[in-house]
């Protein structure tokens, strides 16, 4: 018999004796419902040995789906879900406050007169923020619970909006953005744990990858936000920016009555409070194995690895936190230098290249690569418990070399086939004259000072030229035929910032498109999901501090570089960085993640157990499912000897 096969018979004797040993103890407590639930479970059980022992052979097979079947009608109560929501309105905060800026600053700069150093402020401050708070965030976790610290998140949500709806200077701005900011970092490190933490095994994955369904429905309601009140100049930025209010008061109050993870209370020796927490998780279910092997994990973990010294201390000099760090912040590095924000930012540029004339409507369809994003992020949530963690992050990040690919090779060939300049008007004294010593549509494309306007024969391009764009609107020139809307009429001429028209386009388009619907579903949601459940539980707020505190650095890196690469490498060159950075990605995830799905959170470090990197050879472990098994039947029972926190 195979290993794996003989380990599956473990498990399903294991499991059988442990149902008998339920039922015993049930039998001395009489509840009919529970008792009923029980013997259908054993008749199921013991019916199926029978069959298995007629038919002989392949029987364990059949036992262990009875079993199964079972355990897959027990019902997870309905709170568990409504938890998850509310949690996951962290990630909407997280997705809508990111999202919702870059609207509000084309509205913003014009009103406020805002230069280039603070357009780039306003945007990135929010972003530092959340580095910073997320590093920090592990302590508050670790210390005050993840109930606190979400608690704070939705506070420092409503402060920021609200300061940033009623600010009258670039200053009071300043601060709104970085108040949010601070609780976007609180927020994305700790919902994830909070959810993986109250979350039944069997629907962990989804539950906290519903949370980046969350965050890409944030971006994609943003972006209708933007658009919506983009129609209002004066003003319209307060709304977008205070609209984030609503949600945060709402997940405020909503979680003053929801209650905190039961792993953590019995970290903190709470362990009464944890039990009527769990079972109020677990419905019909007992709760009883799950609660042991959580403690007993926390008096091994201690004995193991001791209560001395700083936790990343701690977990640096233990090979498998060790080596789950390295996972798991790798993960978060790589869904960031794939380019996932730059490619949204440009998403409007991209369809601008392929032809969509209008601003407007280049605005609602940057709208529907959010939209696409969040759909395609539905399918993650789909996927990540048929397929797993490890074989969903690895074809997404496969799919989204190839699409970054497209994308460059769009770009490459609009660069080689670029229009030429072949009208160079004088420039209006006192006005720069930069622009118009281009030859190219390429080089005036990549200067962000200039434009490049023509017109059409055809399909030819013809009388075309670089000329400065109007600092406060890039819809239009600063001066001469493309000046404005009325004189592009008039005129016949055609704007393009940005971009250079060419018969490629479409290329870039389709290298779009393909990049969403690879990366949503996995590399979008899978290093959260991954990261909230690879740590044990003295490790967990502190591993996700840092993995977290890494993707939002890498964010601020990728994007405030990006226009510098482009400069440098031209945009092609910068696509073709991110196809090498998730190709380097791909090598790391096929060789390092290990598959977690179906395991239960105290089970998960022993998958780190070996040398980093030999992972990718224990691939699924599906038989495993049996030893979650629960019986129906009464669930809370004071235990005689858990006498720590009585209320
Ligand atoms: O997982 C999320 C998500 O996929 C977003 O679309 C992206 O903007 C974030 O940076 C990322 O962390």
């Amino acid at each position: 018999m195979s290993r794996k096969a003989s380990e599956n018979v473990e498990y399903t004797l294991r499991s059988l004796s442990s149902l008998k040993g339920e039922r015993r103890r049930k039998q001395q407590e009489p509840d009919a419902a529970s008792a009923a639930g029980e013997r259908s479970l054993l008749a199921a059980a013991e019916s199926s040995s029978s069959l298995q022992s007629a038919g002989g052979g392949g029987g364990v097979g059949d036992l262990e789906r009875a079993a199964r079947q079972q355990f897959q009608q027990d019902e997870t109560p309905a709170f568990v879900y409504v938890v998850a929501v509310f949690s996951a309105l962290g990630g909407f905060l997280f997705g809508y406050d990111t999202g919702v800026v870059s609207g509000a600053m084309l509205l913003l700069k014009r009103q406020l007169s805002l230069d280039a150093l603070w357009q780039e402020l306003l945007v990135s401050s929010t972003v530092g923020a959340a580095a910073v708070s997320a590093l920090a965030g592990g302590a508050l976790n670790g210390v005050f619970g993840r109930r606190a610290a979400i608690l704070l998140a939705s506070a420092l949500f409503t402060a920021g909006s609200a300061v940033l709806a009623a600010a009258n200077s670039k200053e009071t701005l300043l601060a709104g953005r970085l108040v949010v900011g601070l609780g976007i970092g609180i927020a994305s490190m700790t919902v994830p744990v909070y959810i993986a933490e109250v979350s039944p095994p069997n629907l962990r994955g989804r539950l906290v990858t519903v949370n980046t369904l969350f965050i890409t429905g944030g971006q994609f309601f943003a972006s209708v936000v933007d658009g919506a009140f983009s129609y209002l100049q004066k003003d319209g930025w307060r709304y977008m920016l205070g609209l984030a209010a609503i949600p945060a008061v709402i997940q405020f109050f909503g979680f003053l009555f929801l209650p905190e993870s039961p792993r953590w209370l019995i970290q903190k020796g709470q362990t009464q409070k944890a039990r009527r927490i769990l079972s109020q998780m677990r419905g019909n279910q007992t709760i009883d194995e799950e609660y042991d092997s959580i403690k007993n994990n926390i008096e091994e973990e201690e004995k193991e690895v001791g209560s001395a010294g700083p936790v990343i201390c701690r977990m640096l000099s233990y090979p498998p936190t060790r080596r789950a760090l390295i996972v798991g912040c790798g993960l978060q590095m790589f869904q960031q230098l794939s380019g996932i924000n730059t490619v949204m930012y440009y998403s409007a540029t991209i369809l601008q290249m392929s032809g969509v004339e209008d601003d407007r409507l280049a605005i609602w369809l940057a709208s529907v690569t959010a939209f696409t994003n969040f759909i395609f992020t539905l399918v993650g949530v789909w996927l990540v418990e048929k397929v797993g963690r490890r074989k969903l992050t690895f074809g997404s990040l496969a799919g989204t070399t190839i699409a970054l690919i497209i994308l460059a090779l769009g770009f490459l060939l609009s660069a080689q086939v670029s229009p030429r300049i072949t009208f160079k008007p004088v420039a209006p004294s006192g006005q720069n004259a930069t622009c118009t010593r281009y030859s190219y549509c390429n080089e005036c494309m990549l200067d962000p000072d200039c434009g490049f306007c023509y017109k059409m024969n055809k399909s030819t391009i013809i009388d075309s030229s670089c000329v400065p764009v109007n600092k406060a609107s890039t819809n239009e020139a600063a001066w001469g035929r493309c000046e404005n809307e009325t004189k592009f009429k008039t005129e016949e001429v055609f704007w393009a910032y940005n971009f250079c028209p060419t018969p490629y386009s479409w290329t870039a388009l389709l290298g779009l498109i393909l990049y969403l619907v690879f990366f949503a579903p996995g590399m979008g949601p899978m290093p959260w999901t991954v990261n909230s459940e690879i740590y044990p539980l003295w490790a967990r707020s502190t591993g996700n501090a840092c993995s977290s505190g890494i993707n939002w650095i890498f964010n601020v890196l990728v994007s405030l570089t990006f226009l510098h690469t482009a400069e440098y490498l031209t945009y092609y060159g910068a696509f073709f960085l991110y196809a090498g950075f998730a190709a380097v990605g791909l090598l790391f995830v096929y060789g390092c993640l290990p598959e977690t799905k179906g395991k239960k959170l105290e089970e998960i470090e022993s998958l780190f157990d070996n040398r980093l990197c030999t992972c990718g050879a224990s691939d699924s472990d599906e038989g495993r499912y049996i030893e979650y098994i629960r019986v129906k039947g009464s669930n809370y029972h004071l235990s005689d000897n858990d006498a720590s926190d009585v209320e």
